[in-house]
């Protein structure tokens, strides 16, 4: 160790900027009234919550969050997702009546509005409708970003949706709301949002719209660079706890804003660290090359930096 190091002076002038409330970013879970029953989780609030729950996060430095809506009419083709007033544009309205410079991104994806619980729409015979979902998800877009979106990302990967989103949202006159893919790895960490919003297919799973662990290295970075070709302005990689790596990696490739989100699992995961260890693990993301984080952990860690700035 460098004995100049030992100096208070000299390492507060060395000092480089750690995580503060400015990074952070906090999932919104917008529920039914009445439950659904499930894991509990931050963040997770009935349409009624979204007021109070937004103004205390906003008020701890938090900028954005990002909405995903319990779907309660579900069928094969997904009708509630865009159905007027659905929970979905519901949440976006209260969170910009409430804190209209926090910035609101929304999940577009099949899952919660599907009676198969797919992220996307399926033929008759099993297979992707793929015009179909891109039209969904294009669809979903345009209609939340009239609600007030800032920024609108696709879950599913599937090539070809993010132009789809950009293009519809471009003829639709909302060319300033942006596009923030997922790069989706298959993991166990999205336990408790699958119980809690009821996503997990009924058949099957998603693994086929997913990065496959072993290979996601090489393949987050393939299909980053589709995305982006595709219009994306932003990334999204979940999960991050298991995919340091391919942070880092997608880093050194990419120049466009990361978003690392710290899924439902791994927030449970996290407690067992204590709130200091949960701070340590969301600076290790943000020196890891996150520009934002994502995280279910955002209002805890947001509370002890201010008591941490206090004290
Ligand atoms: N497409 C649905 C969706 N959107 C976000 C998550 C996981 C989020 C989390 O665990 O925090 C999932 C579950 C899944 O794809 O299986
Ligand atoms: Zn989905």
């Amino acid at each position: 160790m460098n004995p100049l190091r030992a100096r208070r002076a000299v390492r507060d002038l060395y000092a480089r900027p750690t995580i503060t409330a400015a990074d952070l970013t906090a999932p919104l879970l917008v529920l039914p009234d009445d439950g659904p029953a499930g894991p509990e989780l931050p963040g997770a609030t009935s349409l009624y919550g979204v007021a109070r729950t937004v103004r205390r996060w906003r008020d701890l430095g938090i900028r954005g969050v990002k909405i995903f809506a319990y779907g309660h009419d579900r069928d094969h083709r997904a009708s509630g997702a865009l159905a007027a007033g659905n929970r979905m544009l519901a949440g976006i309205e209260a969170v910009k009546a409430v804190a209209p410079d926090m910035a609101v991104t929304t999940e577009v994806c099949g899952c919660s509005w599907t009676d198969h619980g797919q992220c996307v729409l399926r033929r008759d015979d099993g297979g992707i409708d793929l015009d179909a979902t891109y039209e969904l998800m294009a669809a979903m877009a345009v209609q939340h970003a009239q609600a007030g979106a800032d920024v609108v990302s696709p879950t599913a990967m599937l090539d070809g949706s993010v132009r789809a989103v950009r293009s519809w949202l471009d003829e639709a006159n909302h060319r300033d709301v942006g596009v923030n893919p997922n790069l989706a790895l298959h993991t166990v960490l999205y336990g408790p949002f699958k119980q809690l919003m009821g996503t997990d297919p009924r058949a099957g799973h998603r693994r086929g719209l997913q990065l496959e662990p072993g290979r996601a290295d090489r393949d987050a970075l393939v299909q980053a660079r589709r995305w982006v070709a595709e219009g994306a302005d932003s990334l999204t990689l979940q999960p991050v706890m298991t995919a340091m790596d391919v942070l880092v990696r997608l880093r050194a490739d990419q120049q466009v804003p990361i978003v690392a989100y710290s899924t439902s699992g791994e927030w449970a995961a996290l407690q067992q660290l204590g709130p200091e260890g949960v701070v340590e693990y969301h600076a290790a993301l943000k020196r890891a090359g996150a520009d934002v984080i994502l995280s279910f952990a955002a209002e805890q860690v947001a509370q002890h930096l201010e008591g941490a700035g206090r004290g």
